[in-house]
């Protein structure tokens, strides 16, 4: 029956760099890649290059697309019979309880003996860690969960962040692999008070996606002052904001938020295949997101004529 594929498990909350880590760390030329995001929207897939991943989008793999999971693996494991694959890396949705995806290997008839769970990897933000733990159960099961933790973002932040985020992640999870770019900082003598959502809540009840499709470019600079103004406003609802921008330049600029940190825009050279037009997206938490798409057409039409592009 030939040896059971090893599966690996990539975790951690929306926006911690899930996605950053498996580029540099788990894709060898025997791996497929599972992606699966919790909105329709798919912005990074130019970041995959020629090796698009398997994509599960609008919903999550741990609970309304934990069926479309199990079909995809046993698809995978079947063609493995002729075509021999050695891993399989799941990057679940920042919501996700990877430990329900560890389970549905398990209790699989199929998948328990065809598929080897190798380890569950939980990307934890160091500059949202605190926040995110305290706000949000999901975040609090996953490091739970956790084989490994890898601690991203450290080169944003000074030693005494990063000692606080892992003592964080070891209060949570005292046994699990604890991996940083460079040496562990030593903890600090005492720690504040460990802060963690309890509330279980109904998983996924509160939150929504949306996605904007503006149908024309956008004044970058406007819409730069439209996002800060909302972030500033809704960050701690507005979970993780993920944008392919057309400001009228040769091609898109790739531009991230989590909650109320924004990553540095990536400018790409052109379209590829992709058809030129923005798509934004965003994913949040209690917030009503109608109003979203009415105050940004409002910001480019009234103040593009203010702000003219540079
Ligand atoms: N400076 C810095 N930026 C990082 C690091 N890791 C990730 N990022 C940035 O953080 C943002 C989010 O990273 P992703 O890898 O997309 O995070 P993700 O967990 O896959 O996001 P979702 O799938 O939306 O939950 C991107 O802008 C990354 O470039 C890091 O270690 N240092």
């Amino acid at each position: 029956m030939g040896e059971p594929i090893a599966v690996s498990i990539v975790s951690g909350f929306l926006g911690a760099g899930k996605t950053t880590f498996l580029l540099d760390a788990l894709r060898g030329d025997d791996t497929v890649v599972v992606l699966n995001e919790i909105s329709d929207a798919m912005t990074e897939l130019e970041l995959f290059g020629d090796r698009p991943p398997r994509l599960l989008t609008g919903g999550c793999v741990c609970c309304d697309r934990a069926e479309e999971l199990r079909a995809l693996l046993r698809e995978l494991a079947g063609r493995s019979r002729e075509t021999p694959l050695a891993h399989v890396v799941i990057e679940t949705t920042g919501l996700a309880h990877p430990e329900r995806v560890a389970e549905l290997l398990r209790d699989d008839p199929l998948l328990r003996h065809r598929t080897a769970l190798r380890e569950i990897v939980v990307v934890v933000d160091v500059l949202t860690v605190r926040r995110t733990l305290a706000a949000h159960r999901e975040a609090v099961d996953q490091i739970a969960a956790a084989d490994r933790v890898v601690l991203s973002k450290t080169d944003l932040c000074e030693p005494p962040e990063v000692a606080g985020a892992v003592a964080l992640v070891r209060a949570v999870n005292p046994s699990a692999e604890l991996v940083a770019p460079g040496p562990l900082p030593e903890l600090p003598p005492a720690g504040p008070p460990l802060d963690v959502a309890t509330e279980p809540g109904e998983h996924l009840s509160s939150v929504r996606t949306l996605t904007l499709r503006p149908g024309a470019p956008l004044s970058w600079p406007v819409f730069g002052v439209w996002l800060t103004m909302l972030l500033h406003a809704h960050g701690a609802r507005v979970l993780r904001f993920k944008a392919r921008v057309d400001a009228g330049g040769t091609g898109p600029v790739l531009l991230d938020a989590v909650q109320d940190v924004v990553h540095p825009p990536r400018h790409l050279a052109g379209w590829g295949s992709e058809t030129p037009g923005s798509e934004l997206t965003f994913v949040t938490r209690d917030l009503e997101v109608e109003q979203l798409e009415r105050s940004l057409a409002l910001f480019q039409d009234r103040l593009a004529v203010l702000v003219p592009d540079p």
